[in-house]
């Protein structure tokens, strides 16, 4: 290496950690000339990156421009002289790359600045295991396992919040398209003028503000699983299209003449009753009978109420806002009770709710939902399952303030999971003045406080 290059690598890596997103500096040739600390950071194999080909080096991220089957942003800019945006995706989430021309005194291209922006998922773990252990579920893990190794196309039915999209994810990663992409298409939020361009993409100037050709999803999904999920809202007059893609395997970009090959997984996923929809016309049977080789109904929460203890834990561990909180046994015992509309979105809903509202390390029944609560003075009675807890006394009628505040504390005290240090925190008061309130009491009722 010449002592000019040497010199231009470490004044272009110390340019580039100005950018807290990754940045790289490449040649035409897609080497990397110089790459900043955040690059070396999600790329960085312990090797030098330097003169590595950005293609092999995002390769072992996952998302290779040319086994994504995405765009090659250094191509476009050597061709067009100009800027490029683009999004990658892959199975790892999205990458949107920003790459610049850099040009020499005579005006020439030589270099090509790239900012990587990463979509949360880049960096995240794999979709989570799905966990439970009741009959229902079991069954359901079953299935799975029998249809992910098949090429067999999967189709899960279920109440919205059930599971369906960890249960494709789940069908992926078993499946021996593992290391190809996995494109989750939502197709409920799909209008019939993004329906064409979104699945099969566009070549440049197809439209009106198409300034550059765009990847369509099912081109990207090439090698991986294509996961359509609420199919059973895509209009009567899109399903012909999609039907035909099943059918051939081929599709056109819009505005584009060449018919292009994409193979991948299909899984798909509806809380519509498509069987009933297929009778009243309303989806296409032959499209029903393509995405219905392997049928899997997820059944709702509350045919699983068993699986609550286990996936509360589960789902509080993976919450951050939720570390180092543990669910008191009386909430347990609640969230035990309750008949879930929304499913297992609601549950983690209602425990990232409570896990705001938590102050120490307990979540507990008065950081639930009020319909919840209710569930326990409805239902708590002499023979309740829950341990000793009582509506707070008191409400609902007046007394003497020193009379409230006594039967407050003997509630308090009685139905507080955690020590006196965190009930004096609660109640507001010091340590100390806890303590003489409750010798106050035991004082004066001739009976211990103590629970
Ligand atoms: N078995 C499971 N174990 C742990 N978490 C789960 C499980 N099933 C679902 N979840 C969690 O529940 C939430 C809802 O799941 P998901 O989005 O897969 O449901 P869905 O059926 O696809 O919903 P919709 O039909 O509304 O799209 C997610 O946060 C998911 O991580």
């Amino acid at each position: 290496m010449t002592d000019l290059l040497r010199q231009l690598r470490a004044e272009m890596t110390s340019l580039l950690d100005c950018f807290s997103a990754p940045a790289v500096l490449l040649c035409a040739d897609y080497s990397v000339l110089a790459a900043n600390q955040a690059y070396r950071r999600v790329f960085g194999d312990g090797k030098p990156l330097q003169g590595r080909r950005c293609y092999e080096i995002m390769e072992d991220a996952g998302y290779a421009c040319r086994q994504g089957g995405n765009h090659c942003p250094l191509d476009a800019c050597q061709s067009s002289g100009t800027g490029q945006h683009v999004v990658h995706s892959n199975t790892s989430g999205n990458a949107q790359i920003d790459l610049y021309p850099i040009r020499n005194d005579s005006a020439k291209v030589v270099y090509f600045l790239e900012l990587l922006t990463l979509a949360p998922q880049l960096t995240a773990l794999p979709a989570p295991a799905m966990v439970g252990n009741s009959p229902a579920w079991r069954d359901v893990a079953r299935l799975i396992r029998r249809a992910a190794p098949s090429d067999a196309a999967v189709l899960l039915l279920g109440e919205s919040g059930t599971g369906k999209e960890l249960a494709a994810a789940a069908v992926h990663q078993a499946s021996h398209c593992r290391n190809g992409p996995f494109v989750a298409v939502d197709c409920s939020g799909l209008s019939e003028t993004l329906f064409e361009s979104e699945l099969f993409g566009h070549e440049k100037g197809a439209f009106t503000g198409a300034h550059s050709r765009k990847t369509g999803l099912v081109e990207a999904a090439d090698g991986g699983t294509l996961f359509l999920d609420e199919v059973g809202d895509i209009p009567l007059s899109l399903q012909v299209k999609l039907l035909r893609l099943l059918e051939t395997g081929h599709f056109r970009r819009v505005g584009g003449v060449e018919p292009i090959r994409s193979q991948f997984r299909l899984v798909s996923a509806t809380h519509r009753p498509l069987e009933k929809m297929v009778a009243e016309e309303r989806f296409r049977q032959d499209l029903y009978y393509r995405l219905n080789t392997f049928p899997i109904m997820l059944p709702a929460l509350r045919e699983r109420l068993e699986d609550v203890p286990l996936l509360a834990e589960v789902i509080l561990q993976r919450l951050p806002v939720a570390r180092g909180l543990h669910l008191h046994a009386d909430t347990l015992e609640l969230l035990r009770r309750y008949n879930y509309p929304g499913n297992i979105r609601e549950l983690r809903n209602i425990l990232e709710r409570a896990a705001l509202l938590a102050d120490d390390v307990w979540i507990l029944p008065e950081h639930l939902p009020t319909n919840l609560q209710y569930l326990s003075v409805q239902e708590s009675g002499p023979a309740s399952s829950l341990t000793g807890r009582q509506p707070i006394p008191g409400v609902g009628e007046i007394i003497p303030l020193a009379d409230l505040e006594a039967q407050y504390l003997r509630w308090a005290r009685g139905n507080y999971g955690g020590d006196r240090r965190g009930l004096a925190q609660r109640l507001g008061v010091s340590e100390r003045t806890l303590y003489r309130k409750l010798d106050a009491l035991r004082s004066n009722t001739g009976h211990a406080v103590e629970s």
